[in-house]
């Protein structure tokens, strides 16, 4: 019923994945009890964001999907959006430092599970197995939501799926994956490759927790959204905004605090949200009853915005990684792997395993349209941790066959350690943080788990029944 007034007014700060799954969550619980404001500065999709280069569109943010995340997939569904599967036997070269090749999948007659088979041994066996173990455990938190089971910290989350993702962010991924039994080359080779493309850190830097993710990542059959994953943020919030009571403020949050009131008949927000809007340098408050903070908070941003329980957030150095995509058309220096020219051709991606190197992968790139390479020229995409001199380049490129087309530095996510801290899920009664998630591992999937499970505290913190699952929201 449209007519009823809402009873509570929730601001979200952010409108990336994090933020407008929150939103349609918070819908599906509470209807048009609730009235939900929407600020973000930036674009519509935060980290999801695709570039465009002579006409066709490639992803330049969060790329990948799994294919058992199914809230992005019922995201995609619901809008009616394409789902592309990624190829997965594009031939590629995996090298220490671009001397020599240490492993490659361009053998025309042997399959790639004779050369994994021949490379790792068993453990490449192994690797699937327990990885599948370790998937349905993780599944497991979809039967949970749709129960109405709550974590009230990451940790809860963590311990409630499988007590071994918990103790995971206690030690480096060298040594879990060495515990499981895994071989040193094994280790040094396919966790290094993960970590290093997912998350930009090596095995001996990040805890296993997100080394799981990543091996999940590497190993399984992924998808992405036709035409760009943003498009699951942007056309959730269109359908959001045609519903009754939703807004979106294309303003910058300044501060977020809570409102002390002395008069119990006083019945305002108990948070106050001052923004000012982009193109003004006015600043309005306005009072909400509950804030959802959707971004990462971390510490260069946090002293920006006043948050009372920043004490909270400096005694931990919660950093991010900062990442650099850089997008180039060129010719890949293939003499140094000794191959043929028609390898060369056929020659997709090359992964690095030395962290110290100033680039991580390249890897030739598909369009989001049509999920296959561009027809014009080579469009290459290159990690890098820091910015790239042409001395990079030419390492990579053949010569001086290349050219750079855009460098795009973003803060991709968060730079993980061991003990992992952890922030938490609900900073005071009525301020909420999607993001603290993704200081277990970060991927939109988790954003989406972490914007349910909100939802979902704040639906009985108001006392409203959590309905069961029944599948789809009606628009
Ligand atoms: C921990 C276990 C057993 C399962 C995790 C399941 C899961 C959330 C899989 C997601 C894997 C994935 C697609 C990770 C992406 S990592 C960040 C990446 N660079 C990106 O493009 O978003």
């Amino acid at each position: 019923n449209h007519d009823v007034t809402p009873k509570t007014h929730v601001a979200i700060v952010g409108a990336g994945i994090g933020g407008i799954s929150t939103a349609y969550w918070l819908k599906y619980y509470l209807n048009d009890s609730v009235a939900i404001t929407i600020y973000e500065s930036n674009q519509i999709g935060g980290r999801l964001k695709t570039i465009n280069i002579n006409g066709d569109e490639y992803e330049a943010g969060g790329s990948i999907i799994h294919e058992k995340n199914l809230y992005m997939k019922r995201f995609a569904d619901e809008l009616g959006l394409e789902k592309l599967n990624v190829p997965k036997a594009l031939p590629y070269v995996m090298t220490n430092d671009g001397s020599q090749t240490l492993f490659s999948t361009l053998h025309r007659y042997i399959p790639n599970l004779f050369l994994v088979l021949w490379r790792y041994g068993l453990d490449a066996f192994r690797l699937n197995f327990w990885l599948g173990r370790k998937l349905s455990n993780f599944i497991r938190i979809y039967d949970y939501q749709d129960n109405g089971r709550i974590f009230n910290n990451v940790e809860e989350f963590l311990q409630m799926l499988d007590e071994d993702f918990s103790k995971a962010t206690r030690t480096s991924f060298r040594k879990y994956l060495f515990e499981h039994g895994f071989s040193k080359r094994f280790i040094d080779e396919i966790g290094q490759l993960a970590t290093l493309v997912n998350y930009d850190q090596s095995v001996d830097t990040i805890n296993a927790f997100p080394g799981l993710v990543s091996l999940m990542a590497a190993g399984s059959t992924l998808w992405h959204v036709k035409g760009g994953n943003h498009l699951v943020p942007k056309q959730l919030l269109e359908r959001l905004l045609k519903q009754s009571n939703v807004q979106y403020v294309n303003g910058y949050v300044k501060s977020v605090e809570e409102v002390h009131r002395i008069d119990i008949n006083d019945q305002g927000g108990n948070v106050r949200l001052s923004y000012k809007p982009v193109n003004s340098e006015l600043v309005h408050s306005v009072d909400y009853d509950h804030i959802v903070l959707a971004f990462p908070l971390h510490r260069d941003n946090i002293n920006d915005f006043v948050l009372q329980s920043t004490d909270l957030f400096n005694q931990y150095d919660y950093r991010m990684q900062s990442t650099h995509s850089n997008f180039l058309s060129g010719k890949l220096n293939c003499q140094k792997y000794n191959l043929t020219n028609d390898e060369c051709q056929r020659l997709n991606a090359i992964f690095y395993t030395k962290s110290s190197l100033p680039y991580r992968a390249v890897a030739e790139q598909l369009t989001v349209n049509t999920n296959k390479k561009s027809t014009n020229q080579s469009i290459y995409k290159i990690f890098s941790p820091e910015k790239l001199s042409s001395e990079d380049y030419k390492q990579i490129f053949d010569n001086d066959k290349f050219q750079l087309i855009q460098d795009i530095p973003w803060l991709a996510y968060p730079k993980y350690e061991y003990p992992q801290k952890l922030p938490p899920i609900q900073i005071n009664k009525n301020i909420f943080y999607v993001n603290a998630m993704e200081w277990s591992a970060s991927c939109m999937e988790i954003e989406a788990i972490s914007a349910r499970n909100i939802a979902m505290m704040l639906t009985k913190q108001l006392g409203f029944e959590l309905k069961r699952s029944d599948k789809h929201i009606e628009f």
